[in-house]
């Protein structure tokens, strides 16, 4: 025999976790800054539609979590039973999904912890397949092409000259082909390379690179990062002077007091930055401010309770606009398309009514061979649709590198 040989790394990034996943599908992440949840396999879900889909999702969970038996030795957020949650962005059409997998892997604090689900005595153990590579064949236009959206956010910066609203988020699709069924977790790896100030998430095929923090329940903490506000690189002056322009300031403003407004009923404490700061991604720079709470345990109890403040908070201006329910319509009647999960909550909950979910931003829908890529822009009255049209491409750009990665 020869010679042994032994060598322990470290194993304490995205990367590290995302490495654990045995097959292309299904998988489930939500990873970021080395800490987080993976899953593979299904043990239970539920498909949800309409205006009462977070309720109907809250009470499905409730009653199995309520059946449950659970053995869970660590006792920390994301422990026991965890559910990973994907819920779209308008209440018609789309459908919303809440998956409880097989096997959940995750990490926090420095702990590290493995939780498997069986409803019968066969171990659950696939085979482990090498991620397999994919090669972008052709882009076309998605339903909604660009120049059509073009005129879209033409059309969106009249309606607001004339009165009718004060901001609304214009989104387009583009369309990727490749050469075979894509592996999920080549996308996953080259997003968590790239982006590692972002949450890395696959849920039932939307997979993407957020930056932007909807909600995270930690017992009675609630903390959100609002996005809004955009600069991309290019000639001319520093990201910093664009971003404060009084533009990017008014569509950060209207995000602002979105999420405030619709999450203080909840809360005995609710800070909000007086100053937003800036994010700097590797595609785009964004107008930040990280809010904090203290929830009111009345209002807030339950396993359901993220899905409950999801719903209150859902969509905020930096998704939606302002008044909401116009803005709301306006994306409707303008898009003429299927947002699908694209810009809906996305992210876990847990037996305890703690967990994250996100704004499920810079991401794609996976069918096969087919990704449907999206991004969206935050449009007011003082909006020039070019330089929309560019952000817009800005955006996509997480997904589009991480499908041509080498
Ligand atoms: C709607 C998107 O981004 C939002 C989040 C950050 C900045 C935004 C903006 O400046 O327009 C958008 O509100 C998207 O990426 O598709």
């Amino acid at each position: 025999m020869g010679r042994l040989q032994a060598r322990t790394v470290a194993a304490d990034s995205d990367a590290d976790l995302l490495a654990l996943l045995p097959d292309p599908e299904p998988v489930f992440s939500w990873v970021h800054g080395g800490e987080g949840l993976v899953g593979w396999g299904e043990a239970a879900r539920i498909e949800v539609k309409g205006a009462d889909r977070f309720a109907e999702a809250e009470r499905w969970w409730a009653d199995l979590v309520a059946a449950a038996d659970v053995e869970d030795a660590v006792g920390l957020p994301g422990t026991g039973l965890v559910a990973f949650v994907s819920m779209s962005f308008a209440d018609e059409p789309g459908s919303s999904v809440v998956i409880v997998p097989k096997v959940v892997v995750g990490r926090r604090d420095g702990v590290t912890w493995r939780t498997e689900l069986r409803d019968d005595d066969e171990p659950f153990a696939p085979a482990v397949q090498p991620v397999r590579r994919v090669r972008v064949t052709r882009y076309s236009e998605g339903r909604l092409s660009v120049t059509d959206y073009r005129k879209a956010v033409a059309g969106a910066v009249e309606r607001m000259r004339a009165g009718e609203l004060a901001k609304v988020v214009l989104a387009h699709d583009l369309i990727a082909e490749t050469d075979s069924p894509l592996d999920q977790r080549f996308l996953l790896r080259n997003l968590a390379d790239r982006y590692p100030s972002c949450w890395v998430f696959a849920v039932d095929g939307l997979i993407g690179a957020t930056p932007e923090m909807l909600l995270r329940k930690t017992g009675e903490t609630v903390e959100s990062r609002v996005l809004a506000g955009t600069a991309w690189p290019g000639a001319g002056e520093s990201a910093e002077s664009r971003l404060s322009s009084a533009k990017n300031r008014s569509e950060h403003e209207f995000a602002i007091r979105s999420l405030a407004d619709t999450l203080r009923p909840y809360c005995t404490e609710l800070h909000v930055p007086e100053t937003p700061s800036v994010l700097r991604l590797p595609n785009v720079a964004h107008l930040a401010s990280d809010v904090t709470g203290r929830l009111d345990p009345d209002t807030t109890a339950g396993p359901g309770a993220l899905l409950r403040l999801g719903h209150a908070v859902h969509p905020t201006a930096a998704v939606g606009g302002t008044p909401r329910t116009e803005a709301v319509a306006l994306i409707a009647e303008l898009e003429a398309m299927d947002r699908g999960r694209y810009a809906g909550p996305v992210g876990w909950i847990d037996a305890d009514g703690d967990g994250e979910l996100g704004i499920a931003l810079r991401c794609a829908e996976l069918r096969g061979s087919l990704v449907r890529l999206f991004a969206g822009c935050g449009i007011v009255s003082g909006s020039d649709p070019d330089a929309e049209v560019r952000e817009a491409a800005a955006k996509m750009l997480p997904i589009r590198d991480a499908l041509e990665a080498t």
